[in-house]
């Protein structure tokens, strides 16, 4: 017998156009990944569950024939998976991620936030006009790569542009294995164009600037106004921030799409390796220098100081690499480190004045 659990799933996916045999968990995200990590014994005790969102007091979590909020888990985030323990439900088990977006907090102790967690596709979304900033896509980019999440490009505002082909050449540039799509993020071009990562069993995101639409690419998928957009504001061509909560919605292809704001203020964060992968050809040569340590300003026996001379590497690249280093750097650095870096770049700001007699 099949169970109808649709009631139980959040609105946009009850209305589901789509292939309603897919389980309900499937539909949720549950993947291999998180089923190896369990036993048929321990799901019939602690049920899977998926957290849909983070209230102040609360986890929204959702799962087969369970739609609830419970306690707060220390150390889980939205998309995060729960073995639920009906009875002490803070001794709930998270299971471990496949990807992890987090930030360093603002402030003086700086300690990780994590904003997300199993997501699969990361859209890196900008737009043809102004904010097109290929230093931003690529910051973006090695954030995904570090969380273990595939990313792809999405160019919106299509409909607003007459030199496109300018904009998609430096994209498709960054790197020849991140799919780059242009769109009208309005319409029915998202689901057609996206439909690719956005199939059952799969969470994606959108990544980008204030204004770039997000929100309208997430509405575009979930199937109607769920989220509010704001038109934009003509002067500087971004939109005002108009996204207020963090949500896993469903969508009735069976993905789960994450709606997230703050992503504006990510910082690179412990993205070497994100860096890394994104900037392979550097690294490489990076890795062949004489020095281990080598920082590639004057260094002998410094390949990448070669390469650049040999043309091999682009100067401008080269440059917007380094910057990533050094921001990556400064920001995984603690609070001692980074009153060091502060010193040792003669950044540390110092008051010229002369104390005043008396004043102190
Ligand atoms: N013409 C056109 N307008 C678009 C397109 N995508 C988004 N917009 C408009 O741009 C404005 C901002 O879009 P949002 O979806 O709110 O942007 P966002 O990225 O979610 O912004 P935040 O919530 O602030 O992060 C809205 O007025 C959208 O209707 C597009 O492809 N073409
Ligand atoms: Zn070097």
């Amino acid at each position: 017998m099949t169970r109808d659990y649709s009631k139980f799933l959040p609105p946009e996916m009850r209305r589901g156009h789509s292939d309603q045999n897919d389980p309900p968990l499937k539909r949720l995200g549950w993947q291999p990944y998180f089923a190896q990590q369990t036993s048929v014994d321990e799901l019939a005790d602690t049920p899977p569950v998926r957290i849909v969102e983070v209230h102040r007091n609360a986890l929204h979590v959702i799962g087969d024939d369970i739609d609830e909020l419970i306690p707060p888990l220390s150390d889980a985030t939205v998309g995060d998976w729960v073995l639920l323990n009906r009875e002490q439900a803070q001794t709930s088990r998270v299971l471990e991620r496949k990807s992890i977006i987090q930030r360093r907090a603002p402030g003086s102790d700086r300690q990780i936030q994590l904003i997300a967690a199993n997501i699969d596709t990361a859209f890196i979304v900008s737009s043809f006009n102004q904010d097109f900033n290929v230093a931003r896509l690529e910051r973006y980019i090695a954030l995904a790569l570090d969380a273990d999440i595939t990313p792809v490009i999405i160019l919106t505002k299509a409909d607003l542009t007459d030199t496109p082909q300018d904009y998609l050449d430096q994209a498709r540039a960054i790197s020849d294995l991140i799919t780059v799509v242009a769109l009208d993020a309005r319409g029915d071009e998202p689901r057609e164009k996206l439909a690719e990562w956005c199939k059952p069993g799969q969470t994606v995101a959108f990544l980008g600037s204030s204004g770039v639409g997000k929100s309208t690419l997430t509405n575009a998928l979930i199937g109607n106004q769920l989220i509010e957009t704001q038109a934009i504001r003509e002067d500087d061509a971004k939109g005002r921030h108009t996204t207020s909560t963090r949500q896993l919605h469903g969508i009735p292809e069976g993905c789960m799409v994450l709606d997230t704001p703050g992503m504006r203020e990510l910082q690179l964060t412990d993205a070497i390796s994100g860096i890394g992968d994104l900037f392979s050809d550097i690294r490489d040569f990076a890795n062949q220098c004489r020095f281990r340590d080598c920082q590639h300003e004057t260094e002998p026996g410094c390949a990448v100081l070669s390469a650049l001379e040999r043309g091999d590497i682009d100067t401008a690249r080269l440059k917007r690499w380094r910057k990533l280093i050094a921001e990556e750097a400064f920001n995984s650095a603690n609070l001692a480190q980074r009153r060091k870096k502060d010193k040792e770049f003669g950044k540390m700001i110092r008051l010229n004045k002369t104390k005043k007699p008396g004043k102190y």
